[in-house]
């Protein structure tokens, strides 16, 4: 069978839906292009810091192909600044096969080198701290390798989902289908094969429980007292 032969609108519902698909078909393989060339953009901008916080945006926007248009300029570079301090922060190197499919939400940072394999959606909450090195693998493949058949043989997939308020260590690996609750710890190094619950702290591989989190009063109760005096 000719991958050009195949219906790229139902091919790519199959994707989104993780039922078996063709990824090489030449809308996909188009399409992963594309994020490539616009995450290398951004991710030169992100590590040179040669342009304002507004163009990182801009740029990010493109990645994940997110239209909403961006607030009036302001004033001064300071206060236009000061309009994306709740812009998911994402340290370049960052790689994703399509972009699209990530939904961050506000006040997220991504520490550099992270890895998004988004063939299914990956979600993640607002104000999660994601550390060096991290992969989030929406995509799998048939385990029998005559189904697996290479480039020209089906793949699947599953969404990902992470909760508001967790904290990844470095170098850790979430897999297709794990849902991480909120205020989730997942200490360095783990591999994440399945949904953990709220409040917990997950270490190793496979990740897995070795305490509950005891959730402190609202987070204006702890202020680390920085802010400089008035001159
Ligand atoms: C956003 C960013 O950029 S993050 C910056 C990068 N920083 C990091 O990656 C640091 C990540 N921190 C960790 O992994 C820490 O170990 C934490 C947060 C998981 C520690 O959690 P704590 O609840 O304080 O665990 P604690 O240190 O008491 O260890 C408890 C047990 O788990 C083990 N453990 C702790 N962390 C890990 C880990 N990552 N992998 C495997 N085992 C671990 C400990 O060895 C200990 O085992 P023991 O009971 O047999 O002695």
């Amino acid at each position: 069978m000719s991958l050009r032969s195949i219906d790229p609108v139902e091919n790519r519902r199959r994707m989104l839906a993780g039922e078996l698909y063709y990824s090489f078909t030449p809308d996909l393989v188009a399409d992963r292009r594309r994020c490539k060339v616009a995450g290398l953009e951004y991710s030169t901008h992100s590590i040179s810091g040669d342009v304002p916080r507004r163009k990182l945006v801009e740029l990010w926007n493109a990645v994940v192909r997110d239209t909403t248009p961006l607030p009036p300029v302001a004033a001064t570079p300071e206060e236009d600044e000061d309009l994306f301090v709740d812009a998911p922060w994402v340290d370049g190197p960052f790689k994703a096969d399509y972009g699209f499919n990530l939904k961050f939400g506000p006040n997220v940072y991504v520490n550099f080198n992270s890895t998004w394999l988004d063939t299914c959606t990956i979600t993640v909450g607002a104000r999660t701290l994601i550390g060096p090195n991290c992969s989030f693998f929406a995509a799998t493949h048939p385990i029998d390798p005559a189904v697996r058949n290479g480039t020209r043989g089906p793949e699947g997939g599953k969404p990902i989902v992470v909760g508001e308020d967790c904290w990844f260590g470095g170098n850790c690996i979430v897999l297709p289908g794990v849902t991480i609750g909120r205020g989730v710890t997942v200490g360095a190094g783990s591999v994440v094969t399945k949904d953990v619950p709220d409040y917990v702290v997950v270490v190793g591989n496979p990740a897995k429980v070795i305490r509950k989190i005891e959730v402190g009063e609202p987070k204006a109760a702890v202020q680390v007292d920085v802010v400089a005096a008035p001159k």
